[in-house]
């Protein structure tokens, strides 16, 4: 395992590529990233830029073609995958678009579920509940919740595990106009106090505001947001 002292995340020119040929589709094209701990970065983007292969490519769920990812000074793309399955559980939390909540259990349980499955004890559930202002609710399942409740409880789902990558894929596309906000200001707040290296991939522009840098992929490269 190669560890060096760096924390958060890492990129250095990474490629994703599929296909083959003059048909070769060049999803991530010599990827430079750093995102430190506690900080909250947007990625923006057309459709079909690489913005979801990132996030893949961040969270170990693919590996790059060519270059290296570091999560906490751990180099992602040289461990097997039973390494690359632990260290995903123990070290990233992921938040998808619609919370991806398990229908039968309560808010709570949803957390506590982290436990059983890292064998790990994590946070206090009810504490990180009520951190995203949730400890109201926390003893009623998915489906008797609004949109913007689900998605804070999936944040804290991601948190539990006490995690030092997040990986956050268009959190307020089920939500209005307030509840984005709301959503997106948790995210920076949870960011900040966890110290977590958060990236977030959204098309909602409204949200920039709350993050602390904004970038732009297209066509597989990133660059700063003008
Ligand atoms: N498994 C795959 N096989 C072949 N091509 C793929 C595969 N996954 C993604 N691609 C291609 O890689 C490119 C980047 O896709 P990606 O899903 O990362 O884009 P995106 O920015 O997340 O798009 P969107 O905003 O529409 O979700 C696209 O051209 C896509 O067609």
């Amino acid at each position: 395992m190669t560890v060096t002292t760096t924390t958060g995340l890492s990129l250095s020119d990474v490629c994703l590529s599929f296909g083959d040929g003059d048909s070769t589709v060049h999803a991530l094209d010599h990827v430079d990233l750093e995102v430190a701990p506690g900080e909250l970065v947007a990625i923006v983007g057309p459709s079909g830029a690489g913005k979801s292969s990132l996030l893949a490519v961040a969270g170990g769920l693919s590996k790059p073609s060519s270059g290296t990812v570091k999560v906490d000074g751990i180099e992602l793309t040289a461990l097997d995958r039973k390494a690359t399955t632990k260290l995903r559980r123990e070290r990233i939390g992921f938040v998808f678009q619609s919370g991806n909540l398990l229908p039968a259990l309560t808010a709570r349980d949803q957390l506590l579920l982290v436990e059983k499955i890292t064998g790990r004890k994590g946070r206090n559930p009810d504490e990180l509940l009520a951190s995203v202002g949730m400890d109201h609710r926390a003893d009623r399942r998915p489906g008797q919740l609004s949109g913007g409740e689900r998605q804070r409880v999936g944040i804290a789902r991601a948190l539990m595990a006490g995690p030092s990558l997040l990986l956050v894929d268009e959190p307020t596309a089920a939500l209005d106009r307030k509840r984005s906000h709301e959503v997106v200001e948790l995210l920076a707040k949870e960011t900040h106090a966890s110290e977590v290296a958060t990236i977030m991939v959204t098309h909602d522009h409204e949200v920039l505001p709350h993050c602390d840098r904004v970038l732009e992929m297209v066509d597989g490269r990133l660059r700063p947001h003008s």
